[in-house]
């Protein structure tokens, strides 16, 4: 375990004043927020807002500008690089397309983290691949290679790859995009399965209102225009109850852009 790590810390991830940047590009200021642990935490907001350059940001690929990103206690940006790699490897990351690597077959592609970051041998490792897709409804499919299975199987695979390592912070970026609404709602239905039973912390880039609703207990609005947060909380409770009526008209699809209940 990290000396720094703090473990009766209740937050699992704690956002200080972040400023994101693309050089001299402003995309988001004064970003403020706590994801508990075990929340299925949403990044929501407009095309373009800055959603997945938040999550970029939450995992490490860019450094911000400006403030922190503490997990359980500890701030990732200021910590030394084998500290990093110790956060990093709690995590599990699943971007946009899946990404799978498609001259691997699925066993392949999920026993890649474990060959890399774990001594475990080859039947354990075997083992605990059949695990993962079991996990995920692809018991069986070992062999198959990422083009020969469909768009909602492959986000699937994605996700068993995330869970490759036993992470107790999972982060998806737009997970169901591409798929039909009845795959979607799969998709949505393993990710909150998943996180109940293993008890990781999610958080999730999305735009989809039914995924927002579905899963999300805990959430951040951020806005193109003023480049901020607008809230963060609960998503049904900013849908009737937030200070900003973007929010409740972006949450109620413009049915709800009046005061606030
Ligand atoms: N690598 C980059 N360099 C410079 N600008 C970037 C880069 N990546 C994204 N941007 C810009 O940052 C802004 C936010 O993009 P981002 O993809 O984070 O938004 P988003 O809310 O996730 O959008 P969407 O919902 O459409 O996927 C956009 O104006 C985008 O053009």
């Amino acid at each position: 375990m990290n000396s720094e790590v703090n473990p009766d810390c209740d937050n699992a991830i704690e956002v200080r004043d972040l400023r994101l940047q693309y050089g001299h590009k402003l995309i988001q200021k004064d970003l403020n927020f706590n994801v508990q642990k075990g929340d299925v935490f949403v990044i929501m907001g407009g095309s373009g807002c800055g959603k997945s350059t938040l999550l970029k940001h939450m995992i490490g690929l860019y450094s911000p500008a400006q403030g922190q990103i503490l997990y359980h206690g500890q701030d990732y940006f200021s910590a030394c690089e084998e500290d990093q790699l110790s956060m990093r490897m709690r995590w599990g990351v699943t971007y946009q397309g899946g990404a799978l690597f498609s001259a691997m077959t699925l066993a392949e592609n999920i026993a890649l983290p474990m060959q890399q970051y774990k001594d475990w041998d080859k039947d354990d490792i075997r083992d605990r691949v059949a695990y993962k897709l079991a996990l995920v409804g692809l018991s069986g499919y070992e062999d198959y290679y990422p083009s020969e299975i469909s768009g909602g199987m492959n986000k699937r695979a994605g996700l068993a790859r995330a869970l490759a390592l036993d992470p107790e912070i999972l982060f998806f970026d737009e997970p169901s995009a591409g798929l039909d609404p009845l795959s979607a709602g799969r998709l949505d239905d393993l990710i909150l399965e998943l996180s109940q039973s293993s008890g990781a912390t999610v958080v999730i880039v999305t735009h989809e209102l039914a995924s927002i609703f579905a899963i999300g207990n805990n959430g951040v609005f951020l806005d193109a225009q003023s480049r901020t947060q607008l809230d963060t909380g609960a998503p049904s409770y900013m849908l009737r109850h937030s200070k900003a009526p973007l929010v409740r008209e972006f949450l109620s699809r413009g049915e709800i852009a009046s005061n606030p209940a």
